[in-house]
Formats: C-alpha cells, sequence, structure tokens
C-alpha cells in the first residue's frame, strides 16, 4: 500500500490564461482528516474534481493510494467516495430508490445489496426518511443523503467539497460527527470548508490554498499557538486593583506593547515568540508591584491565522511554494463532466 492516501505533487490546472491551481503538492497520510481551506475562487473545487477524476490536470501528478488519477480513473472511482458541493438529484424517487439505484451501479445485487443500503441507511440516520422523496429533503437531510451515496461501495478515502455549508448547526454538528466516526474506522477524509473553527475541531490537519498555491500544511493547534500579524504573542492580564497599571507600566517596558482595556486588566501583546521573555516580562510586573491574579496566553482563531497568514504574503513577508512553472500541457484539458 502507498505511505499516502492522496499526493499531489506540481499540479496545475490552467483555464485559459487563470491558474486555477498553480503547482502544488501536499501528501495526506492514511486514516487522517484533512481540512482544504481557501478563499472563493482559490483552487479547492478543481483540485478536488482532479482527485476525484472528473477534471484533467494541465500538468503534474495526482495520486489516490497510489493509483494515478489520470492514468487510471475507473481504479481511483472505487477507492474514493465524492461529495460535491453541488448534488444532482431525481424528482419522483425516494431516499431508498436513490440509495438502492446507485448501490446498483457500484454493482451489488441481491442481499449484498439491500444489507449495504441499510448499513448506509442506518449510519447516516436516513431509515425515517426511506419513504420521502429525495428531492423534496432539507439541505441537512440532503446532505446526509450525498454522503450515503458516497459511503455506498465502502471507499478508503473520502472527497468531501463544502459538506458543510448551508447546514443549521444542529446537522453541522450531526455531520462533524459523522465524519469523526468514519476516521476513526480509518478512511481518509479530505474536506474543503469556509468555517474554519470547525475544521479545526475535526482535522489532524489543514492545508491552506491561495491563488492556486499552497500558503500552509499543519495541524490547527500550531497555527492557533503562533504568533500574530506583527510577530508577537497576546496575552490576557487580570490584576488587583486599578487595571490602568498594567497600560501604564507596559509604556515604559521594551518588547511589550499594550493593546486594549479589559474588565480588570488588559491585553498585551509580547514580542517574538519566546516563552522565557514572557515569563520575565511576568516577573518584572510582580516585582515593581503590579498584582497580577491571571496571566495566560490567548489562542488565536484560525480566520485569524489565516488572515495573518495572507497578509505575510501581501507584505512579502511569507513566499507561497514555488514550483517551476509548466511549460507544455501534458493532457489536453477538456474536462469530462461529473
Ligand atoms: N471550468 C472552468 N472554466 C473556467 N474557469 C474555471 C472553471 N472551473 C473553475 N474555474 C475558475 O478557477 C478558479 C478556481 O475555482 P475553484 O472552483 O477551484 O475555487 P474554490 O477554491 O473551490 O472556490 P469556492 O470556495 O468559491 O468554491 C476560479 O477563478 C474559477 O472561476
Amino acid at each position: 500500500m502507498s505511505d499516502s492516501a492522496i499526493r499531489v505533487h506540481n499540479l496545475y490546472r490552467y483555464f485559459g490564461q487563470l491558474k486555477a491551481v498553480n503547482g502544488i503538492s501536499f501528501e495526506i497520510p492514511h486514516g487522517s482528516v484533512c481540512g482544504f481551506v481557501g478563499a472563493n475562487g482559490a483552487g479547492k473545487t478543481t483540485t478536488m474534481r482532479i482527485l476525484a477524476s472528473l477534471d484533467y490536470p494541465t500538468m503534474g501528478l495526482a495520486e489516490v493510494c497510489g493509483i494515478n488519477v489520470v492514468h487510471h480513473p475507473e481504479e481511483v472511482r472505487r477507492l474514493i467516495g465524492w461529495m460535491p458541493d453541488h448534488f444532482g438529484n431525481y424528482e419522483h424517487m425516494t431516499v431508498l430508490e436513490y440509495l438502492d439505484f446507485y448501490a446498483r451501479a457500484f454493482g451489488y445485487s441481491g442481499k449484498e445489496r439491500r444489507t449495504r443500503v441499510q448499513e448506509v441507511m442506518e449510519f447516516t440516520d436516513l431509515i425515517p426518511l426511506a419513504d420521502r422523496f429525495s428531492n423534496k429533503l432539507s439541505k441537512g437531510m440532503t446532505q446526509r443523503l450525498c454522503l450515503g451515496r458516497s459511503l455506498l461501495h465502502d471507499p478508503q478515502v473520502l472527497i468531501m467539497d463544502e459538506p458543510a455549508a448551508g447546514l443549521d448547526p444542529k446537522a453541522r454538528v450531526e455531520l462533524k460527527h459523522l465524519i469523526r466516526v468514519l476516521a476513526d474506522e480509518g478512511k481518509t477524509i479530505f474536506i474543503s470548508s469556509h468555517i474554519l473553527s470547525e475544521l479545526g475541531e475535526m482535522c489532524d490537519s489543514l492545508l491552506f490554498v491561495n491563488e492556486g498555491r499552497i500558503v500552509h500544511h499543519g495541524d490547527s493547534e500550531s497555527l492557533k499557538q503562533g504568533t500574530d500579524a506583527a510577530g508577537g504573542m497576546l496575552y490576557d492580564i487580570q490584576v488587583c486593583g486599578d487595571p490602568q497599571a498594567i497600560s501604564d507600566w507596559c509604556v515604559v517596558q521594551p518588547h511589550v506593547e499594550f493593546l486594549e482595556s479589559r474588565k480588570q486588566g488588559g491585553r498585551i501583546r509580547i514580542e517574538g515568540n519566546d516563552p522565557k521573555r514572557a515569563s520575565d516580562i511576568l516577573g518584572r510586573m510582580i516585582k515593581d508591584g503590579l498584582t497580577i491574579h491571571e496571566f495566560h496566553k490567548e489562542q488565536r482563531n484560525l480566520e485569524d491565522a489565516f488572515i495573518d497568514m495572507l497578509g505575510r504574503i501581501d507584505r512579502g513577508e511569507t513566499a507561497m511554494a514555488e514550483t517551476p512553472a509548466p511549460q507544455e500541457p501534458s493532457f489536453t484539458p477538456s474536462a469530462p463532466t461529473s
């Protein structure tokens, strides 16, 4: 078995002059959940469609479980479950008939087919909806049906494009739970979303893409712990007595800046990412007579981390991963339809 469930190397997809995917490389290990994050038009759907063998790259390599998606699309389709952001449906077909239809298309027959459809309906909680018309479901129910369809052939890898879009908070929690259960069963899940806080909770790693390039691949904790756009760490401080004392103290100190007053104290930025410096500053505050009863580092939320990262790229402080531009398209990019 290949080391990675998904491997993309120097992948490009141009639409005329538009560089929708502009030389990206990443790998996702088996059994992990990877969130794909980026602004509208960043190239997420295009990348996912290539991995789902629904589009051709202009150049570069895309593999699922070591199998090249361009050379062996049928094999890849057996391995992946694809959940697109827009989901076609049929009139006058119930939920049960819909899943049964797709189970037939996946090659199941007889008792095995009925069992498989039943298992998927149980997992996605669709049994109470078995006789409802599939085009008359709520958004949350529709997403569960789409997930059910993509699970029928028990794929190793799930590629989900914005599955949480338009869902209410309860439906999002349910979807998150289902994704976690699938990950615990050992499936690899590649999921795009605009709701970063939710991705952070359910993903083992996050892949940030901007203008067709990867700008970050790491776990959400390291992003939350990282420095802010000004290159500092934020601390919340609370004192006994007059909170003004903190801002007065900060004004005359190096490496520390008072940011805002809070009820019992304030928020400060300490330059750099050095815990020793923070403990020195705390020590000096106490020595100078401030009665601190709370001093803790604030985690950034993922939205802030992402915006900071884009700001750094705009200012040229962080380079996007550079890869050589393609000389010749290796495939004629005439996309098959999904
Ligand atoms: N078939 C196509 N023909 C021409 N341009 C396309 C085509 N598909 C996508 N694009 C363009 O490629 C760029 C990347 O689109 P893509 O759908 O991959 O972005 P995305 O990150 O998924 O965005 P969103 O979050 O809005 O879904 C966009 O500028 C889009 O307009």
